[in-house]
């Protein structure tokens, strides 16, 4: 019904353009239980796949990255990949490494065509974000722009400024994840996507966390959120339900927005 935008792999819209798409995360701590945990995940036939390398205590041997990286695009069963490292400024894991080691990592795994999208926070050096963009544009790869705030949720119009901001800074697609504090900063969330669409071209991905937030999750797609991160085995972030239960609700909520 539209009303979201496609993420494209290679000029073709991921899953044929369905709406939302589910992403389920990869959060072992090393190669064993990422293995284990993409195998868990497939069964259950997500749209796109993140892996969150932030997590994987591998993290500062980049040939080690690389080969995991590897692994699990075979083992994918055809699943789109994001590769993300989560800053500990936005509510990732910490790492040993440097910014420059970062952007070297995603150099090697992006050239190596193992992932199709790689996430780089805009709140990153200037220079370091631009970067991500030049690296996106010479390996083909998607980079979506992201930014997290997990204490509290910023009013529409800095939402709105953020997503613009990504658009300004030659991101492919823009997402946001806040913290509610109350049902009123779901709307703020709600609110702000719904705007968005009509200030940029790029697909939007927003969502608002924790337990009031998990109703974004649900039901953010329809206000233009075109993925919903959800639970294949573990959380990557607070809110996130399982993939199962998502898809239940959506169902439901396909069927009714057709008037059935
Ligand atoms: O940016 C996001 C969204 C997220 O933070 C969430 O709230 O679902 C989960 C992260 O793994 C992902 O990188």
């Amino acid at each position: 019904m539209a009303m979201t935008r496609s993420l494209e792999v290679k000029g073709q819209p991921v899953a044929g353009g369905k709406e939302p798409l589910i992403c389920a995360p990869l959060v072992g701590r090393d190669e064993a239980a990422v293995l284990h945990e993409l195998e868990v995940i497939v069964a259950k036939r997500p749209d796109l796949l993140e892996w969150r390398v932030d997590f994987y205590s591998g993290i500062s041997d980049v040939n080690r990255v690389v080969e995991l990286a590897k692994k699990i695009r075979t083992s994918s069963a055809g699943i789109p990949l994001i590769f993300t490292r989560r800053s500990t400024r936005e509510g990732g894991e910490t790492i040993g490494i440097s910014e420059e080691q970062v952007l070297s990592m995603y150099r090697a795994v992006a050239r190596s065509s193992a992932v199709d999208f790689l996430d780089y926070e805009l709140s990153s050096e200037p220079e370091h974000f631009e970067q991500a963009v030049a690296l996106a544009c010479e390996t083909g790869t998607k980079l979506i722009a992201s930014f997290h705030n997990f204490q509290k949720t910023p009013p529409a119009d800095e939402i709105v400024a953020k997503l613009v901001a990504m658009e300004e800074a030659g991101a492919d697609i823009a997402k946001v994840a806040v913290m509610p504090q109350g049902l009123e900063d779901v709307l703020t969330l709600l609110q702000a996507t719904l705007e968005a669409q009509k200030k940029i071209r790029l697909p939007v991905i927003s969502m608002s966390m924790g337990a009031y937030g998990s109703l974004s999750r649900l039901f953010g797609w329809v206000f233009g959120s075109s993925v919903s991160f959800a639970v294949g085995q573990k959380a990557s972030a607070p809110g996130q339900v399982p993939i199962e239960d998502l898809r239940t609700v959506l169902e439901v909520l396909q069927r009714s927005l057709k008037g059935e």
